[in-house]
């Protein structure tokens, strides 16, 4: 059994020589939380009557996706089993940081918040995209990486072979990279002493003004904000005025503390340590992460550096299927927006959907975790529009144009007309290189590179327009492969683009929610499928019916339904008048869940069929 020490040193008074801060990254699913459970365990700050699996994911979306949304911060007392440090307490201030692409700037953070990083792989697995992206991001920060290979309890595992791939990487011997079973604990003693051993203490002036970085705050709805922050300079201390160096805005301590892992308040933190701050902001964007803190006297006159405000990066219309709960829809954003200073929207109408907002998310997966939570925490049903990019538009006269909303791309005199492009990479086996290729070169992606990690794994990179990934290029990429690829992406800025706007004409109107803006060579085939669809979707009409696809006033598709009365009598032979009246009684239903556009009636499920089926690219957000 480890020692679990019990002379631990208060927050404001820890000798910095004895603080380890370091975070743990890794893929997504490769074992960060379980792992993070096990060192609470470990080092006696979760007893076993309260150890439930995944004891930092709070959020219910969290504990079922077993994902990591919100980065968590715990103090864990260590007094090193082993070696030079052997049984003198020390304070390893553990961060988990979440995996997923679109949450990197949680995570560069929280590694800027760090000395060091447990790099964990899944033994079974091997190196994957995200594994790469987060390394690199280390790198960036000057972490030192202590490599660790997880899962090794799992008949798959392959440790030589793996420790191997990662030794190659990091340049490092395949001896130092440590094997463990987050699930069975094996090993995890011996990492939480490598830990203590290998990551250097924190460096910072000790009475010097404080400055400490915020690198998460959450929403919390009977404290109102949690901050969580990193002391680099100074002490901060419970009941001081603070001042927030990007803004000014100044507030005062209410609490300060550490969370171990529940919070537990102190009577300030001192140089070099983590903890949280409560200062009674209801919102937190007013407490922003990257941001520094200082104290409002004597305060610091500069700010750490790394402060990004963050930058949606895909849009999507939200429309509330009844069109009544258009005020909850509005509420729940607000309460939403609280705890996700990423999240924008502003309202917006649809001749189609009617009263609607139009949101901004930083990508894919966070859109699907907002439209969950909408739905499931606030029962709202919501429609939402295929997602889209940001266009930039400038017109031969000059003006320019910021397009989130495709339906308001500018008609007329066009210039140019810009898109986002990220860099991506794919992780796969060799044997795919063919398939992956294909797919980001229909994709319009260019090539930059590739490598081999090993004789059969092989990373390739691409820049691709974000607008040809958002959609559905992941769920290609997995079944081209077998499941075997991963990818990871970052935005590295704009291209100039031969982009159009399509738009759906029912009977001479335009359906706003179904236009979108696709590369020249696409939009033939974007408005063939989508005209053809609606003629499968829409009932025929007293009248005649056209659909059309048009670029402009050129029209490139069209269908046409025919005109019918739809007789619901016609199969009731005979003459009972109940029946009949019943039978009527049913149409009349129906008709009310039709929505006008122009003059066509258009059932509700046309426009859920069009907007979530895969092949439009919309609706449904995939990971
Ligand atoms: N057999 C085995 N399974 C493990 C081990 N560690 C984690 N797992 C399992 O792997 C799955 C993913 O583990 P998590 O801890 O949720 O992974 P994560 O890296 O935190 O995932 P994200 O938070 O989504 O990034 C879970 O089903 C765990 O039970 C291990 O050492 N051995």
């Amino acid at each position: 059994m480890p020692a679990i020490p019990n002379n631990v040193p208060e927050p404001s008074r820890t000798d910095p020589a004895l603080l380890r801060n370091f975070c743990i990254i890794a893929h997504i699913d490769h074992g960060k939380s379980t792992l993070a459970d096990r060192m609470l365990q470990l080092t006696g700050v979760v007893d076993q009557r309260q150890m439930r699996a995944q004891y930092l994911d709070r959020m219910d979306i969290e504990r079922e996706r077993g994902i990591t949304i919100k980065s968590q911060a715990v103090r864990l007392p260590w007094a090193p089993t082993e070696g030079p440090d052997q049984g003198s307490t020390h304070i390893l201030n553990m961060i988990d940081t979440p995996g997923h692409v679109d949450f990197t700037y949680e995570v560069s953070r929280s590694l800027a918040a760090c000395e060091g990083t447990v790099l964990l792989v899944d033994a079974a697995q091997g190196i994957e995209a995200q594994t790469l992206a987060n390394l690199y991001l280390a790198m960036e920060n000057d972490l030192k990486i202590v490599p660790v290979l997880n899962k090794i309890d799992l008949p798959a595992a392959q440790p030589e072979k793996f420790s191997e791939e990662l030794a190659n990487l990091i340049g490092c011997d395949p001896e130092d990279v440590l094997k463990v079973s987050a699930k069975t604990g094996m090993g995890v003693e011996a990492l939480l002493d490598k830990v203590v051993a290998e990551i250097p203490a924190p460096v910072g002036v000790a009475d010097a003004p404080a400055r400490a970085m915020i690198f998460d705050s959450v929403y919390d709805s009977y404290r109102g904000v949690v901050t969580y922050v990193r002391v680099v300079d100074g002490q901060l201390n419970k009941r001081e005025r603070i001042r927030m160096m990007s803004t000014g805005a100044t507030h005062e301590l209410l609490e300060i503390g550490v969370s171990s892992p529940e919070m537990t308040p102190a009577d300030g933190i001192g140089v070099g340590e983590v903890g949280y701050i409560i200062t009674g902001v209801k919102d937190v964007r007013q407490s922003k992460v990257g941001d520094t803190i200082t104290s409002l006297h004597n305060g610091a006159t500069e700010a750490l550096g790394g402060y990004k405000d963050p930058k949606p990066m895909v849009f999507s219309g939200l429309y509330p299927l009844d069109g009544s709960e258009y005020p909850d829809l509005r509420e729940a954003l607000d309460k939403l927006q609280l705890n996700d200073a990423a999240l924008v929207y502003e309202p917006e109408t649809s001749a189609a959907l009617g009263f609607g907002f139009r949101v901004g998310f930083l990508g894919l997966l966070h859109l699907d975790v907002i439209r969950e939570r909408l739905e499931r925490e606030f029962g709202l049903d919501l429609i939402a529009t295929a997602p889209n990019v940001v266009y930039r538009v400038i017109m031969e006269d000059g003006t320019e144009h910021t397009v989130t909303n495709p339906s308001e791309f500018p008609e007329g005199k066009i210039d140019e007309v810009f898109e986002p492009v990220v860099r991506a990479t794919v992780l796969a086996p060799s044997e795919f290189i063919g398939s992956i290729m294909e797919l980001c070169q229909n994709r319009r992606g260019v090539l930059l590179g590739m490598d081999y990690l090993s004789e059969d794994r092989v990373e390739i990179r691409y820049t691709l327009p974000l607008a040809e990934i958002v959609f559905d290029f992941f769920d290609h990429l997995k079944s081209k492969t077998r499941g075997y690829a991963s990818l990871d992406y970052e935005p590295t800025g704009e291209q100039s683009a031969q982009l159009v706007k399509v738009d759906i004409l029912l009977h001479g109107d335009k359906v706003d929610a179904f236009s979108a803006v696709t590369h020249k060579d696409a939009a033939y085939a974007y408005g063939v499928r989508l005209v053809a669809k609606l003629r499968e979707l829409i009932p025929r009409q007293a009248f005649e019916v056209p659909i059309q696809a048009a670029i402009g006033s050129r029209v490139i598709a069209r269908e046409t339904i025919r005109a019918i009365r739809k007789d619901v009598l016609a199969k009731c032979y005979g003459g009972d008048i109940s029946r009949k009246r019943k039978l009527l009684e049913k149409q009349k239903e129906g008709k009310k869940r039709m929505k006008m556009v122009g003059s066509v009636e258009v059932p509700q499920e046309a426009f859920i069929a069009v907007l979530s089926s895969d092949d439009s690219g919309g609706g449904k957000a995939k990971k």
